[in-house]
């Protein structure tokens, strides 16, 4: 079975998109993703998501749409992500787990990035009609 995780692709009034960095002591320490975490017992992807961007951002957001959902194997677990955009939130940003965080635009500038967040710089792009490489390998 895989574990579901809900992951949140913030954007600000530019339409820039928010991505941290895994802080240290978890697997891909210092890889770039969307913020978000794993759906504990009995929570939905938008209870879930709403928990984790409160607990490592501090930010309490309004509603969550789901935006696409992917399954991928790392060599240490098996993952189900549901990708939800977010435009609308109270509170300042504050980073809780001592993550780096960063406003950005394709292409990214940060790296490296997650493989399991590749995707989501690919469907933007695809959204944007950009084209090109979407971040430096
Ligand atoms: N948050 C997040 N996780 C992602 C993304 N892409 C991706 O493959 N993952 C994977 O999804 C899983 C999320 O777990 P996590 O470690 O962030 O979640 P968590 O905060 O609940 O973990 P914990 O068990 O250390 O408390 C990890 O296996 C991570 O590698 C992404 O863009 N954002």
């Amino acid at each position: 079975m895989p574990v579901d995780v809900a992951v949140g692709v913030l954007f600000d009034a530019q339409g820039r998109f928010l991505m941290t960095s895994r802080p240290d002591g978890k697997v891909y320490a210092g890889y770039w993703e969307f913020p978000g975490g794993k759906l504990e017992a009995g929570e939905t992807v938008e209870q879930a998501l709403r928990r984790e961007l409160q607990e490592e951002l501090g930010i309490c957001i309004a509603d969550a749409q789901l935006w696409k959902t992917e399954l991928i194997d790392y060599p240490h677990a098996r993952v189900r992500l549901h990708f939800c955009k977010v435009h609308a939130w109270s509170g300042e940003l504050e980073m809780r787990e001592r993550q780096a965080a960063r406003w950005q635009m394709l292409p990214v500038e940060v790296r490296p990035i997650l493989p399991g967040t590749v995707p989501v710089l690919n469907w933007l792009a695809e959204e944007q009609a950009f084209s090109g490489s979407t971040h430096a390998d």
